[in-house]
């Protein structure tokens, strides 16, 4: 790749341009200093009160609302880095064309592809995956698509053997008809000019489904999940490599789950294509734009990026979210606007899928090599047997064995890094910190699509396994507020301390969801009350932080709808993933609960609930724990509202005064309202299981007379 850059170089060809919109950052700059200004007077504020209270009952109160809006001055602070210096990336592909002219000049690719669980995730749509990269606008020689299958599914091997057959059909097609969607699933299901040749294709598809659907159905092939297999098959000449590898596992070593089944395809793929660049995919995120590859490329061969750059992420989009995306699965800020906003400092985070690496990056910083134990592994040996060959299936086999990593440097400085349920995060982390850079590639047509989960209890488990993963990031020895600040300055540092101290979003909302509420049936006024000036303070800081919100993410493409449903699931998931997340860590900390495991996020669809994900009905339907804190918090809302609305009308003088609670707490039943819809009005399969309603009403009950007294 050297030669191709010191080419590029040579022509003055321009494969990328970057633009930064200066009035953008000097408005997030000024209203960053006038906010920051704001947050001072709070905590004059938040000291005076802390002074002032007369007992120990207010002095409680005094100091749970500083600690939570601590938490909150904590994490805007972090998220200013977000905030200095957004850029904007486009690519020419056209001169990369200029640059590239013969197949020889492409860089090879090794495609990564992970799956675990063929009930969760149907082998169908990993298939499609599948297929829909191989079928890449790329030298088909140059691309290996590589899919690693941990839960050692012989259902996902023979949706393989079927897809290796099926693509020797499909890619032809593909590059004959100049088709775009090359996910089989996604074209047929959005083509409607019918010729007979695409009937053809399409009865061809539809067997081969319907056998790859009656194996999973029956669930009969033998299962073995104590050998390593690695079959490759090379279909023809015309098609791309295909190997599916499933590596060893046994019950008294660890796997490290995703990370361990990457740094496995790291090593198989470095026996037998050893390519220098790798795209992970996550087995749900197929390819949208076949050219997405010669739009990495435009960065990787960039000159002027240089050594340094070491990978290139594309943000994860998603299709199938419902209007107003009810569980704000598309997480624009985490995927879009942070992402943008990184890429001015030092680059954006992994984010587990969609990623371009250099494979190099994996070994060592960017001018320190780290040698695998296996000079055959090392990111510049040139293989030279043919991928079916005895030696190589045999090297491959070792290296795929569950022993393997024993004493070696796999998963602390060589590969993705183990020890967070976050790889993907902690890794992207490290190798910054290390001194590479990254680029967000963010072109109009999505590059890649994945599908969001269509039920709150699979959204909030996900997020839970989120939050324990930045913990165990937060509090080790890599902890961004120390060593990351360290490593790369305060800016990137407090981006990703935002990340690792997520969870703790959980403290404030919780605070904020039954304090003042409880504090209104107690007659207790913990805000300043309307025509005092600290009130003013206050609304300030909920109307800038909560419109400038609104307005990054309208900026972003989002809808108002959209916003709406996002600001609310921030405040579901705090009550709810975040605090169970931050108390699972703290159990694992105290050694009550060693095993955290990896709980595989559901991509199977249920008719009914897709049906009502559609209609953007909350789905609870099962007896989550985590329900009850929302369900909870809910009715002491409208408990507290109600109780406010009598007061004032008793007692009309007093409304300025629990004004500012009436105020949190009709938002918080606002917010709400489909919980209450899910409580009382729905007969549906979705709606709050009764025996939750019931708990959580009489934790209410429970709260409210202990506030009451
Ligand atoms: O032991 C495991 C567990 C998971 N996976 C694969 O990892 C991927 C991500 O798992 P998923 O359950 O879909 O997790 P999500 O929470 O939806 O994914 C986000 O969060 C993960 C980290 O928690 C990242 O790895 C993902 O890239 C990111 O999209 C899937 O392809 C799985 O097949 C494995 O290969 N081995
Ligand atoms: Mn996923």
């Amino acid at each position: 790749m050297e030669d191709i850059r010191a080419r590029a170089a040579a022509k003055a060809l321009l494969l990328n341009s970057q633009h930064i919109s200066p009035r953008a950052t000097t408005f997030n700059r000024l209203f960053a200093a006038i906010y920051a200004g704001t947050l001072l007077g709070l905590f004059y504020y938040h000291m005076a009160s802390l002074l002032n209270s007369t007992s120990l009952g207010s002095f409680l109160v005094s100091v749970s609302l500083f600690i939570s809006d601590v938490v909150l001055a904590f994490m805007w602070a972090t998220s200013q880095a977000f905030r200095m210096n957004p850029l904007l990336r486009r690519e020419f592909l056209e001169n990369l064309n200029e640059l590239l002219k013969k197949e020889s000049d492409f860089p090879a690719l090794d495609v990564f592809i992970c799956t675990a669980d063929p009930y969760k995730e149907p082998p169908m749509n990993v298939v499609n995956t599948a297929l829909s990269v191989m079928a890449y606008d790329y030298p088909t020689c140059k691309v290996s698509v590589y899919v690693s299958d941990d839960g050692g599914s012989a259902m996902t091997l023979f949706a393989f053997m079927e897809a290796a057959r099926f693509a020797a059909k499909w890619l032809p097609f593909c590059r004959k008809n100049e088709v775009i969607e090359r996910n089989p699933d996604a074209f047929f299901t959005s083509y409607h000019h019918w010729t007979s040749e695409t009937e053809e294709m399409k009865r061809m598809y539809e067997k081969m489904k319907i056998r790859v659907e009656n194996i999973c159905e029956k669930g009969k092939i033998l299962y073995s999940s104590t050998s390593s297999h690695c079959y490759s098959g090379t279909v023809g000449q015309a098609l791309p490599n295909l190997i599916y590898v499933s590596r060893q596992k046994s019950l008294t070593s660890n796997h490290h789950f995703k990370a361990g089944a990457l740094n496995t395809l790291l090593r198989v793929s470095a026996t037998m294509t050893n390519a220098p660049i790798i795209l992970t995919l996550d087995c749900d995120m197929y390819s949208n734009d076949p050219q997405t590859p010669s739009r990495a490329l435009c960065y990787i061969l960039d000159p002027k990026l240089g050594n340094n750059l070491g990978y290139v992420q594309f943000p994860q989009k998603f299709r199938g979210v419902s209007k107003n995306d009810i569980y704000a699965g598309e997480l624009k800020h985490l995927f879009i606007i942070n992402s943008a906003g990184l890429d001015g400092l030092l680059g954006p985070n992994y984010v587990g899928t969609g990623c371009f690496f250099v494979r190099r990056i994996f070994f060592g910083g960017p001018s320190s090599l780290e040698s695998p134990e296996l000079s055959k592994l090392s990111p510049n040996y040139v293989v030279e047997r043919p991928i079916q060959s005895q030696e190589v299936l045999d090297l491959a086999h070792l290296v795929a064995g569950c022993d393997y990593e024993n004493n070696t440097k796999w998963g602390s400085k060589l590969g993705f890094k183990y020890g967070s349920l976050v790889e993907d995060y902690f890794t992207g982390y490290c190798l910054q910190c290390e001194g590479w850079r990254s680029v967000l590639c963010n072109p109009n047509r999505a590059a890649f699509y994945g599908d969001v989960p269509i039920s709150l209890h699979v959204v909030l488990n996900q997020i839970k396994r989120w939050s324990i993963g930045l913990l165990e990031v937060a509090f080790s020895k890599y902890s961004p507020i120390t060593f990351g600040v360290r490593s790369m300055g305060l800016l990137m540092g407090f981006a990703y301390a935002h990340y690792a101290f997520w969870p703790i979003w959980s403290i404030p909302v919780t605070v904020y969801a039954f304090l003042p509420q409880l504090a209104l049936i107690n007659g207790t006024h913990i805000f300043p009350e309307v025509w005092d000036a600290w009130f003013v303070v206050y609304i300030l800081l909920f109307l800038g932080a909560y419109g400038e919100d609104l307005v990054e993410f309208l900026l972003a493409g989002g809808t108002f709808g959209k916003w709406w449903n996002d600001q609310r699931m921030w405040s579901i998931r705090a009550v709810s993933s975040l605090l169970f997340g931050s108390m699972e860590f703290i159990l694992k900390c105290l050694g009550i609960n060693s095993s955290l495991s990896f709980n595989v996020t559901s991509k199977a669809i249920d008719e009914e609930q897709s049906k009502r994900y559609k209609q953007e009905l909350f789905e609870f339907g099962v007896l989550s724990p985590m329900f009850v804190p929302i369900a909870t918090a809910a009715t002491v809302n409208l408990v507290s509202f109600i109780y406010g609305v009598i007061e004032i009308w008793r007692w009309g003088g007093a409304w300025k005064h629990v004004f500012a609670q009436m105020l949190v707490a009709g938002f918080g039943v606002v917010n709400c309202w489909p919980v209450y819809v899910a409580m009382a009005l729905r007969n549906d399969g979705g709606k709050l299981p009764p025996k939750l309603t019931f708990l959580s009403i009489s934790l209410t009950l429970l709260l409210c007379s202990f506030a009451a007294l």
